[in-house]
C-alpha cells in the first residue's frame, strides 16, 4: 500500500514538474515571439489623447539639400497621380473609350465617380452636364469628347479659387502658417517640405515645433529643419503647446523672419479637449502676429471620414487652407471636390509620396490633366 502511494507521489511530482517546465517553455516561447514582432513590425505613432508620451526614436542626420524646381516637381507630379491606381482615372478613361454610351455605362460611371468621393451632387452635376453635351455628337470623336470631360471636371474642380499659400505677414510682421489635422495625416512632413519650398523662393523661415506630447515629433521637425538649413524653436517635453507656439512666433518677430511654420500635434476630431487646444494655440499666437494660414492636412485615404474631421476643424479653427496628402494611395480624388463645397476652403497642396519634393500647389488644371493621363 505505501509502495504505492510512494509511486504515486513520485508520478505527481514528476508531472508537475514536466509541467511547470513546460509552462516556462512556452512562456520562454511568447517572450522571444513578442520581441521578434517588436523587432519587425514598423512603429506606429501613438495616438495623442492629451497624456504624455514618451517615444524613443533616433532622429536622421542633418543634411541640407535643394528642392526640386517646381515645374519639374510638378510635372512628376502629374505623372505620378496619372499613373496611380485611381479609380476615377480609370472610370474616366472607360468612358471616353466607349463605343456606345448607353444607360449602363452611364450607371457604371456614376457609381464609380460616387465611390472616388466626389460626392453625390457633383457626380449629378458631371454626368448631367456630360450627358448633354455629349448627346449631340456622342464620343465618335473621342478627342472632342476628351476636351469636353476635361472642362466639366475643370469646372467642377473650380479653377477660379485662390490657392496661393498666404506666407506675406502684416504691417512688417512675419506671416503664420499654422498646420493641424488628426494623427498621421503627414503635418510635420508637410512643414518640412513647404519650408524647403520657401527657403528655394528666398524667404527666411523660422519652424515652430507645437507638438509636445512626443519627443520624436519635435526632433522629426528639427531634422527636416536642419536640412533646410531653418532653426526650429521647441519647448520642453509635456510643454504647454500655445506657450510653445508663442514662443515660436515671438522669435520669428524678433529675428524679423518672412513665414513661421507651426506644427502641432495630431488630434482626434472627437476629442473636445483637444479641439479646445487647437483654438487656445491660435488664440495664444495671435497676440502676436496674425495667423496668415491655417492648413488642414487630410489622408485622401480615409475618405469620407475626412470630410468629418475637415468641418470639425474648421469650425475650431477657420481653415484657410486644405493641403490633401496620400493621394498616391488614393483612389478617391474626388474629395478634392467634396471638401472644397462643404467648407468653401480651397485645396492648396497636395501630397503624392513620401519623398522630399513630393508635394506640390494644387492648380485644377494640373489635377485634371493628372486624372485624364494629360
Ligand atoms: N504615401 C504618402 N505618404 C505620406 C504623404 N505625406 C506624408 N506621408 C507619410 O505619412 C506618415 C506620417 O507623416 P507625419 O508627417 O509624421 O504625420 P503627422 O501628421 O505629423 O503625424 P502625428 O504628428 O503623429 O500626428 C509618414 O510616414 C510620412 O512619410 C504622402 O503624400 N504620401
Amino acid at each position: 500500500m505505501l509502495g504505492v502511494l510512494a509511486v504515486a507521489l513520485v508520478g505527481i511530482g514528476v508531472g508537475l514538474t514536466l509541467r511547470s517546465r513546460g509552462l516556462r517553455e512556452l512562456e520562454r516561447a511568447e517572450r522571444e515571439r513578442a520581441i521578434t514582432d517588436a523587432a519587425v513590425r514598423p512603429a506606429e505613432p501613438p495616438v495623442y489623447d492629451g497624456e504624455l508620451v514618451a517615444e524613443p526614436e533616433a532622429p536622421v542626420g542633418p543634411t541640407v539639400d535643394a528642392p526640386e524646381a517646381a515645374s519639374t516637381r510638378m510635372a512628376r507630379l502629374r505623372r505620378r497621380l496619372a499613373s496611380s491606381n485611381n479609380a476615377l482615372a480609370r472610370a474616366l478613361g472607360d468612358l471616353l473609350s466607349s463605343s456606345r454610351l448607353d444607360a449602363d455605362v452611364w450607371d457604371d460611371f456614376e457609381a464609380t465617380l460616387i465611390g472616388s468621393d466626389l460626392g453625390v451632387g457633383p457626380t449629378t452635376e458631371l454626368v448631367d452636364n456630360l450627358r448633354r453635351e455629349l448627346a449631340i455628337d456622342g464620343v465618335d470623336d473621342p478627342a472632342r469628347a476628351g476636351r469636353v470631360l476635361h472642362a466639366e471636371l475643370v469646372k467642377l474642380v473650380d479653377p477660379s479659387l485662390d490657392r496661393a499659400l498666404n506666407d506675406t505677414g502684416a504691417d512688417g510682421l512675419p506671416a503664420v502658417v499654422l498646420v493641424v489635422g488628426v494623427n498621421g495625416t503627414g503635418k510635420t512632413t508637410t512643414v518640412g517640405k513647404l519650408a524647403r519650398v520657401l527657403v528655394a523662393e528666398g524667404k527666411t523661415v523660422l519652424l515652430g515645433a507645437a507638438d509636445t506630447f512626443r519627443a520624436a515629433a519635435a526632433d522629426q521637425l528639427q531634422t527636416w529643419g536642419d536640412r533646410v538649413g531653418v532653426d526650429t524653436i521647441r519647448g520642453a517635453e509635456g510643454a504647454d503647446p500655445a506657450s510653445v507656439a508663442f514662443e515660436a512666433v515671438n522669435a520669428g518677430v524678433e529675428r524679423g523672419v518672412d513665414v513661421v511654420l507651426i506644427d502641432t500635434a495630431g488630434r482626434l476630431h472627437n476629442k473636445a479637449n483637444l479641439m479646445d487646444e487647437l483654438g487656445k494655440i491660435r488664440r495664444v499666437i495671435s497676440r502676436r502676429a496674425p495667423v496668415t494660414e491655417c492648413l488642414l492636412l487630410l489622408d485622401a485615404t480615409t475618405g469620407q471620414n475626412g470630410l468629418v474631421q475637415a468641418r470639425v476643424f474648421n469650425d475650431v479653427t477657420d481653415v484657410t487652407g486644405i493641403v490633401l496628402s496620400k493621394l498616391d494611395g488614393s483612389a478617391k480624388g474626388g474629395i478634392v471636390v467634396q471638401v472644397q463645397r462643404e467648407l468653401g476652403v480651397p485645396v492648396k497642396f497636395i501630397g503624392l509620396g513620401e519623398g522630399v519634393d513630393d508635394l506640390a500647389p494644387f492648380t485644377a488644371e494640373g489635377f485634371v490633366d493628372g486624372l485624364l493621363g494629360q
